[in-house]
């Protein structure tokens, strides 16, 4: 068994007739932060940090609406959330209602690392990132206005899974969240267990409609099919979407310590990609994939 990876840049109704020009360009950008998590898993990087580099990697990118390109709420303002989880030890950190700064994912690291508790959130969370250096604040940019009128444009919430040879499993989460929801609102990125969970068995990141996710606790069932039924990680994961949640709404990429992945949705597309030890390597939006 070797060590595998899984990430997705968001979900939803994504158009079969969306352009080359449009898909191209974020199938590369997956393509390029896949490459670059092979290279860290190879070099034994931990999955850990694994995960919190290529969720930074695509949160630096102003076209998904997670860190820079993040979209806004119904009252104009800017609330970015992030989790992120360690399987062995089952540590993990969240933020919410971020507006400043950019790496959400590495102040939800700095949580899980450096304080007592799991979930910082607002006016808490943004006084947290004063008192720690490595964040880098910023004024997001928003392409709301212009990116409203295109169809993939509220699509991308950034999510990666990965686990080492030895069954070491990560899973981090970063959004926005649904364009203009009411100012306040948690989605499921942040919520244990809902879009984000790792534990001994598998990691989960999820996107889709947050409150769907949040009622059915997806991530954590997907982990608990697996332990408690036996079943396979594909299988569980295929239960939890297809079976368990309204259509169009959820989308998985999950690793497992026993040495699978999947990539599971029932949206219309899901920007995502994986790659494992024994040389897949696949990047795809629709059920059509790609394998190089
Ligand atoms: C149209 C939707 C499905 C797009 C999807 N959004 C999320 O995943 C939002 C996140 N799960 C939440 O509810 O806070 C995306 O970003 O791709």
């Amino acid at each position: 068994m070797g060590w595998e990876i899984a990430l997705h840049d968001g979900a939803g109704d994504i158009p079969y007739s969306l352009p080359p020009e449009r898909h191209l360009p974020r199938e590369e950008t997956l393509r390029h932060c896949l490459q670059i998590g092979v290279k860290a898993l190879k070099s034994n990087m931990t999955p850990l940090d694994v995960v919190e580099l290529i969720v930074r990697e695509l949160e630096n990118i102003p076209h998904f609406n997670a860190g820079r390109g993040s979209v806004l709420t119904n009252k104009g303002t800017i609330e970015m959330e992030a989790y992120i989880m360690d399987g062995n030890t089952m540590k993990c950190g969240a933020v919410s209602g971020l507006s400043t700064v950019v790496n959400a994912v590495s102040l939800a690291r700095l949580v899980m690392d450096h304080t007592p508790h799991t979930y910082l959130e607002f006016d808490g969370a943004e006084e947290f990132i004063d008192y720690t250096q490595p964040i880098q604040k910023d004024t997001i940019k928003n392409e709301t206005e212009t990116s409203l009128a295109n169809d993939d444009s509220q699509i991308g919430t950034i999510g990666c899974v990965a686990v080492d040879s030895n069954g070491n499993l990560a899973s981090a989460t970063s959004t926005d969240g649904l364009v203009n929801k009411m100012g306040g609102q948690i989605g499921d990125t942040p919520v244990i267990g809902a879009g984000t969970y790792a534990n001994e068995f598998c990691a989960v990141s999820a996107t889709g409609i947050g409150e769907a996710i949040i009622r059915v606790t997806v991530a954590r069932d997907v982990a608990a099919i697996m332990e408690f039924k036996g079943l396979s990680l594909k299988e569980a994961a295929d239960f939890v979407v297809h079976e368990r949640t309204p259509k169009g709404a959820v989308s998985l990429v999950v690793v497992s310590a026993s040495g699978e992945v999947a990539m599971s949705y029932n949206t219309t597309g899901m920007f995502r990609a994986c790659a494992t030890e024994d040389g897949y390597f696949e990047v795809a939006i629709w059920t059509n994939t790609k394998v190089e």
